[in-house]
This record gives C-alpha cells, sequence and structure tokens, in this order.
C-alpha cells in the first residue's frame, strides 16, 4: 500500500500545497513550526477521517478560511484509488472515488497507517485506556465489523450510563430497560472481546520475536488481555450485569464490561509497567509498532504505511538503525525531522527529502544529493 500524492487546500497552515510521494522513505525536513507535523497528521486524517491530535474541525482549517480539503492518491493491492476528507463547520465528508461514504466503517481500510509519535512512549505506563484505545484503533483497521459494533457498544454504555444516573437520583430499583440494554451488551462483548484476545495472541507473537531483535534477545517480552470477566459467554457476562444492578445504580456507573479491560506487558514474566526502564519502555513500543507492520500486513496482505513523528530523535542509535533495517525497502514511511545531519543510515540516503517552510515545500530532494 503505498500513498503517491497529496494536495492540500487551507489545511492547517497550508493554503495550497501538492506533493509527490517517493515509494519507501520520504522526510519531512524543517525548523520548528513550520508544518511538517501537519503534513504527517494529513496524510493520518486522509487514512482514518481523524486526527491523532484533536477532535476540533475548526482547527484544521487555515485561519479564516471556511474549509480545509485533503486529497490523495492511493494504490493498494495494484489498484488506483482517489481519497479525499472535506473539513468544515458544517462538519466531515469522506469521499472514495469521488463517492460520499457515510458510515467511518466503510471508508477506513483504503489506506491502512501505522503511526509512531513520541507520546506512544506513555503506552507502557500511561492509563489503560491508551492501551485499550490502541487495541481498538488496530482492530479497526483491519475489521471494518468490529469498528461498526463498538460504536454500538459505546453508545449502549452511555445510554446505560445516563439510566444508571437517573434511577439513582430517583431513588428506583432496576427494571426491564435495564435489562434490554445489558442484554444487547452483554451479546456484543461476546464476540468484541474474542476478537481483542485474538489480536492481541498475534500481536505478542510478532511482537516479542521483533523484541528479542531489539534487544539483542536480553529479555522477552510477552503481552496479554486482561479481561474482566472469567466467564466469557453470553450467559456468563449477563449474568455478573444481573448480580450488580444494584451496586451499579449506586455508583451511577456500569461498572463491568470491555471499557474496563487492559493489555498487560511483562518483561521476562515481570510487570512492564512496574518495573520497565526507559530503555526498555522504548524498545517495548518500537517492537509493537513494529508488530503492527507486520501484523496488518498478515491480515490484509500489504503492509501499512508508516509514519513517524519526531521519532529518530527519541531513540538511540543502536534503536535507531534496528528500525530503519526492518523497514529497508519494505514499509512506505514517512517522518519528520528538524535535521538528519547525525544520522548516518543508507535508508537516511537513499530517501526523498522534502524541505518544508511557513506551510510550503520549499524543495524536494532524491537519494545522495
Ligand atoms: N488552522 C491553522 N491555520 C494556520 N496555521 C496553523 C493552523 N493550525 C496550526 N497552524 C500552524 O502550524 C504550525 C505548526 O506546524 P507543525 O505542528 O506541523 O510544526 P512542525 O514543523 O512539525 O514543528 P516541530 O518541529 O516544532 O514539531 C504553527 O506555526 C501553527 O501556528
Amino acid at each position: 500500500m503505498k500513498i503517491n500524492h497529496i494536495e492540500l487546500k487551507n489545511f492547517r497552515n497550508y493554503k495550497d500545497c501538492s506533493v509527490d510521494f517517493a515509494p519507501f522513505i520520504n522526510i519531512f525536513i524543517g525548523k520548528n513550526a513550520q508544518g511538517k507535523t501537519n503534513l504527517l497528521e494529513a496524510i493520518y486524517i486522509l487514512s482514518l477521517s481523524k486526527s491523532f491530535k484533536t477532535k476540533v474541525i475548526e482547527e484544521f482549517i487555515y485561519f479564516n478560511e471556511d474549509f480545509a480539503k485533503i486529497h490523495g492518491r492511493v494504490n493498494s493491492h495494484e489498484k488506483d484509488i482517489d481519497l479525499e476528507v472535506v473539513l468544515s463547520k458544517y462538519g466531515k465528508k469522506a469521499i472514495i472515488n469521488h463517492k460520499e461514504i457515510k458510515k467511518t466503517s466503510d471508508y477506513v481500510g483504503y489506506l491502512n497507517v501505522v503511526l509512531f509519535i513520541p507520546e506512544d512512549l506513555m503506552l507502557i505506563k500511561g492509563s489503560p485506556r491508551l492501551r485499550r484505545k490502541l487495541m481498538d484503533m488496530e482492530i479497526s483497521k483491519i475489521s471494518p465489523i468490529y469498528m461498526y459494533n463498538l460504536n454500538k457498544y459505546n453508545k449502549l454504555l452511555k445510554e446505560r450510563n445516563k439510566y444508571l444516573k437517573m434511577l439513582h437520583e430517583k431513588h428506583r430499583r432496576y427494571d426491564e430497560y435495564l435489562d434490554v440494554l445489558s442484554e444487547q451488551m452483554a451479546r456484543l462483548q461476546v464476540d468484541l472481546i474474542k476478537k481483542r484476545i485474538e489480536f492481541v495472541d498475534l500481536l505478542n507473537d510478532i511482537s516479542s520475536t521483533m523484541y528479542d531483535y531489539i534487544s539483542l534477545h536480553k529479555e522477552k517480552l510477552r503481552i496479554e488481555y486482561k479481561c474482566i470477566y472469567k466467564d466469557l459467554s453470553y450467559e456468563g457476562i449477563l449474568e455478573k450485569y444481573q448480580k450488580n444492578y444494584q451496586r451499579d445504580i449506586s455508583y451511577s456507573q456500569t461498572v463491568d464490561g470491555l471499557h474496563k479491560d487492559d493489555m498487560l506487558m511483562s518483561l521476562d514474566d515481570k510487570d512492564a509497567v512496574a518495573y520497565a526502564s526507559q530503555g526498555q519502555q522504548r524498545s517495548i513500543v518500537l517492537a509493537i509498532k513494529i508488530g503492527l507492520l507486520e501484523l496488518i500486513k498478515k491480515e490484509i496482505g500489504e503492509y501499512p504505511i508508516l509514519l513517524l513523528d519526531d521519532v529518530l530523535s527519541e531513540l538511540d542509535d543502536v534503536r535507531k538503525t534496528k528500525l530503519l533495517n526492518l523497514i529497508q525497502g519494505k514499509v512506505q514511511t514517512f517522518l519528520t525531522s528538524t535535521s538528519i545531519d547525525g544520522v548516518h543510515h543508507q535508508v537516511i540516503d537513499m530517501a526523498k527529502k522534502i524541505m518544508i517552510e511557513d506551510g510550503q515545500v520549499k524543495g524536494e530532494s532524491n537519494g545522495r544529493e
């Protein structure tokens, strides 16, 4: 999978911009605050119709303009595809081959990306919400039905919490409507959790091998799904809900569910949250990101594209070299950097360099020029 070309209109600090990309490594080079990350963000939005930075649409639109447009030409499974996202005060429009797509789950999947940003280092020691977000995002890329059912589950969860709050405030006991919501949530969770477990098992297989390579065979990485339920059948999940109706009403909250699950990581069976050093955390995140590239390739038959925002400066020379070796000649990669002066690797030498200055492409060069 490759993105060959992008055009931006009124997107962030780009008034009008059009760039062709190289099939493997593209580096956006420029001083701070010139628009390198904005260009990466545009590719990301083209992929998922949402950003990794904000949900506020106005922030994407060039100051004082009415709309922003991102258009890209993608090649996937040897077919050319036109993707377009238009952002305005009326909302967001996602378009494939000039046809508007209403459901996000129908749009996602034509351009798959794996993103690696410095904040991802929080994945190990940060809140479980970050790890759930990673699982949900990545499974959604390979399974539109997962994304569709997860959205349904999240809507039901919101509705159930609102209802619990009302019951609590009016000092009422559970009723049939709470039964209906609980049944629907239990039914959806059976498949959603199964899919998460399958995904984490696969990620564990691939990422533990990657970790072994990155860490020079020092420790063994293990990733496991941590589920709140012991019995994963529909009846088992529903019974747990029914047993805890009174507790949920008094907390005005659905205490159990996949929205509380987690992904556990350990090194030589020691919990990474408690014991992993900074360097080990970097290696785990790197192993997970490379693992995701391989996992997506396994599921859909093509490598996704890789977006690295300011990541080279976060990695030491050994990890940098390992990463560049692994993606060399396989994965179309976009990276941002203020300078590549200190980075010595043939991947960097051969890359397409795109100079960014004040929301404009000020120069392009290929290879060793
Ligand atoms: N809606 C917008 N309209 C115009 N300019 C914007 C808009 N949103 C962001 N910008 C500008 O974009 C610039 C930031 O761009 P970006 O985050 O891509 O920088 P960068 O080149 O990646 O820098 P760094 O190296 O510091 O990360 C800022 O100058 C900001 O004011």
